[in-house]
């Protein structure tokens, strides 16, 4: 007997371990582990990845496997363990791990349905209707009949049975195909011989004689030979056609060409950042290489032709971008250098083009995957590097279960694959620049642009100045200047709202009283558009009020300052400029981004307005301006990072500007100028920020000289949500080592989401070994009460905000 590990898909305490399956003999060949199979659990039928096979069982009597979900194994050996070691690295459940690392499409969509089992002719009017012509039914339709008490009986009976089926989500796609039956001489005597009124099928015939016979999808045939169904059907009636149903991708590039470049000649400081990378690729050794390189040095060919020279060897490469920055302009790079060899991974596209990207990558069809943090578990088996660009972006760690960073995953990956990993960056992490400090990662800088541009000239100005001298207006004085002298020079200008922290929530000009969202202690942001205001925590909607619930005063408006707003007020202030702005609003629909883009890069629109979507990865020659106009916005946030944040958006935003033959300026507009993050920015000056930062890092105990840790209690109750809290303190305090530090609890920074009180407490540590045991025996003390008290409770190891 044969006997399969198997993890199922109910994600919870109990079950987050190997079940032992009996495999029935016919498939003992096929079950391999990663081969996904459907296993009684309970009353019902679930999904379960097989992790292992053995040869007998511990336990007693076993169940057998009822179906086979795969043929080739959805998740490859290496990637089976990688599952397990982001089990142990984020305390997630081993099936959501697993889940993790395949597309949306690939997850199991259950379907419980009511089979006839028994005779038809025994069943009562009511039901007898409903299986007239067809022996299921499925349990919304029963629901939606009322009919679950004769039902009930019927089950008593064995005249009916409930089952549950197991699909997965997404579906290939297949096409009509059609294939010429018989050689070029047949057909031609065939459309010869067409009587007359036929002439549409003979269109199709010669169709076919002019444009070689290979097989063409029935939608094209009727497109471009004038074909109709009922042509088709005649002909394939008559033998001289086939139809077939054939797999075809969903192509999301279909509609675009890519302009093929090619390896251009390296600079000198290009050429020393490449050497170490190309001397690890040819000696299979994995090695972390941090490229430190200011904007517009030519990090990105670097990568491109590292990932030539392992693509020449036979092997795989995966590029991470940030989401934000997967502009047409990114993909554009590696297309037009890698043609069909890319798949690209993004949230852009629909579930099912992820699908079909995903199944190039397994099938060995392209060699480079392209995408943002998930793409990092791109089934690849034979990989020779993985690139992070932008490697300090907060997006690459995952804020749920897993809570994963792609760094340490692509760290691991390369282990395994014995490859080298190359993480980018203008403004690297504080983490990663400590990391190489200590030679942890080899160090690779890039001082200088490519040409030698100088980096732009920035200035900052003081808001608070502009004020006191009466100029209310959003824009600074100096901004409107150089913005100005940008339209009248035929120049362009892009300029930077930073969106986080910047809600535009609305206020009562005379009480002070905010508008709240019912559900959680957040503001509610107030949106053009139907004139309503937006929980952006639980998607709560109220009609903008026409006078204060407070004290009925009716100056009740909107503050905060929203692309749509500075819209307006450039529109006043400058009317003959032409404006593009990108936001949320105006991205939203398919391909709008690629579209302003390439608007903005054809010159028609002088100033690019928008949020952190254009703050990475643009490379315009006509930009000379870039103004930020408001700087501080999210130096206050009661985070950590916050002025690492700063720095580094400030740095990227700055770098769009002067990068080709004109060069840039920058304007920065602030409330806080004096400020570090700020002044930095200004100067270029990472090395410096870099210190002052650790300083405060050291000082505060926060990362890189302690790891962080945050536990998150929250239950609709306050006193059960602190109550669990504090004995989660205590019992760490007791238990944990005893440097290191548990701070709280305390009311989470946003107190109450989604009606649930929020409490957790921060854990700083050194080294501590007992740490993720007691942790998880803090979790299996509480399974219960998670389970069926509604009691919910996360653990965040190295969270990248504590927002
Ligand atoms: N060796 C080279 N010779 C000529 N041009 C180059 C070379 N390397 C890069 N470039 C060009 O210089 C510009 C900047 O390079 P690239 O975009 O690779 O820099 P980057 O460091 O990735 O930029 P950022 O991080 O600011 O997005 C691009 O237009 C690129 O085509
Ligand atoms: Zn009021
Ligand atoms: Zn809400």
């Amino acid at each position: 007997m044969k006997v399969a590990h198997v993890v199922v898909d109910v994600p919870a305490m109990q079950t987050d371990k190997p079940f032992d399956y009996r495999i029935p003999e016919k498939w003992e060949e096929v079950i391999v582990p990663g081969i996904r199979v459907i296993v009684p659990f309970g009353p019902r039928k679930v999904q379960g990845f097989v992790t292992g096979i053995a040869e007998a069982s511990d336990h007693g009597k076993l169940k057998t496997i009822s179906e086979l979900f795969d043929l080739t194994p959805a998740l490859t050996d290496e990637l089976l363990k990688l599952g397990q070691w982001l089990t142990e690295k984020t305390l997630c459940f081993q099936i959501s791990a697993f889940q993790a690392m395949l597309p949306a499409a690939m997850k199991a969509k259950y379907e419980k349905k009511i089979v006839l089992t028994g005779n038809a002719e025994e069943l009562p009017f009511d039901l007898a209707v409903l299986f007239s012509n067809t022996d299921s039914l499925s349990w919304d339709e029963a629901q939606a009949h009322d009919l679950f008490s004769s039902l009930q009986k019927q089950m008593k009976k064995g005249t009916l049975e409930v089952v549950y089926q197991v699909k997965q989500k997404g579906k290939q796609k297949k096409v009509r195909s059609i294939e010429v039956n018989g050689t070029a001489e047949a057909i031609e005597t065939a459309a010869r011989e067409m009587p007359p009124q036929a002439s549409r099928q003979k269109a199709v015939l010669d169709f076919f004689i002019h444009n070689g016979l290979s097989p063409m999808s029935a939608a094209d045939l009727k497109e471009l030979a004038g074909a109709s169904d009922a042509s088709i059907k005649s002909l394939v009636q008559k033998g001289l056609l086939t139809e077939k149903w054939v797999e075809v991708y969903r192509d999301p590039f279909g509609h675009r060409t890519f302009k093929p470049t090619k390896s251009m000649p390296l600079t000198r400081e290009q050429e020393s950042a490449i050497a170490p990378i190309l001397s690890c690729i040819e000696e299979k050794r994995h090695e972390v290489f941090l490229m430190y390189g200011v904007t517009g040095s030519g990090k990105t060919e670097v990568y491109l032709q590292a990932i030539d020279r392992v693509i020449r060897e036979g092997k795989e490469a995966i590029v991470l971008v940030p989401e934000i920055a997967l502009t047409p302009q990114m993909v554009d790079r590696f297309k037009g250098r890698f043609g069909s060899m890319v798949a690209v991974l993004h949230s852009g596209l629909s579930t099912g083009e992820k699908y079909d990207e995903w199944r190039k990558i397994q099938r060995g069809e392209v060699k480079l995957a392209v995408g943002a943090r998930s793409a990092i578990f791109a089934p690849f088996q034979n990989l020779g590097i993985i690139v992070i660009d932008e490697e300090h972006e907060s997006s690459y760690k995952q804020e749920e279960n897993p809570r994963y960073h792609a760094r340490d995953v692509a760290i691991r990956r390369a282990e395994s694959h014995s490859c080298p990993v190359v993480l980018g960056s203008a403004t690297p992490a504080l983490e990663s620049f400590a990391r190489a400090g200590k030679g942890v990662y080899k160090l690779l800088p890039l001082a200088k642009r490519v040409n030698e541009r100088p980096l732009p000239e920035v200035s900052v100005v003081d808001m608070r100045e502009e004020l006191r001298e009466g100029n209310r207006s959003m824009f600074s004085r100096a901004l409107f200047e150089h913005l100005q002298a940008r339209l009248e020079r035929n120049e362009q200008s892009v300029l930077f709202l930073n969106r986080r922290g910047f809600s535009s929530f609305v206020m009562c000009r005379d009480c002070g009283f905010v508008i709240q969202c019912p559900n959680c202690d957040i503001s509610m942001t107030y949106h053009r558009q139907g004139q309503k205001m937006k929980c952006h925590y639980c998607a709560h909607e109220a009609p903008m009020p026409s006078s204060c619930p407070e004290c009925t005063s009716e100056h009740i408006r909107f503050f905060g300052t929203g692309t749509q707003k500075v819209e307006e007020e450039l529109a006043r202030v400058l009317p003959e400029a032409r404006v593009i702005r990108m936001d949320v609003d105006t991205t939203s629909r398919k391909g709008a981004h690629e579209r302003l883009l390439s608007q903005f890069g054809e010159g028609k629109a002088d100033i690019l307005l928008g949020t952190q979507m254009i703050a990475k990865g643009l490379d315009f020659p006509k930009v000379t301006l870039v103004g930020v106009l408001a700087a501080d916005t999210m130096l206050h946030l009661p985070d950590f990072r916050s002025s690492e944040k700063t720095f580094q958006l400030l740095t990227q935003v700055s770098g769009r500007a002067g990068r080709h033959d004109l060069s840039g300026e920058v304007i920065i507009q602030s409330y806080s100028p004096e400020h570090y993050s700020i002044q930095l920015a200004k100067e270029h000056h990472y090395d410096g920020f870099f210190e002052r930062e650790m300083s405060e890092r050291k000082l505060g105990s926060y990362p890189p000289y302690y790891f962080l840790a945050v536990v998150n209690v929250s239950h609709p109750d306050l006193l059960k949500a602190s109550g669990v809290m504090e004995n989660i303190a205590q019992y760490l305090k007791q238990n944990t080592d005893p440097y290191t530090k548990i701070l709280g609890p305390v009311a989470s920074p946003i107190p109450r989401i989604k009606n649930r009180y929020r409490y957790q407490c921060m854990i700083k540590y050194k080294k501590d070994d007992k740490l993720i045991p007691v942790l998880k025996k803090v979790m299996d003390r509480y399974q219960q009460e998670t389970a069926r008290e509604d009691l919910g409770i996360s653990i965040d190891l190295n969270p990248s905000s504590l927002m």
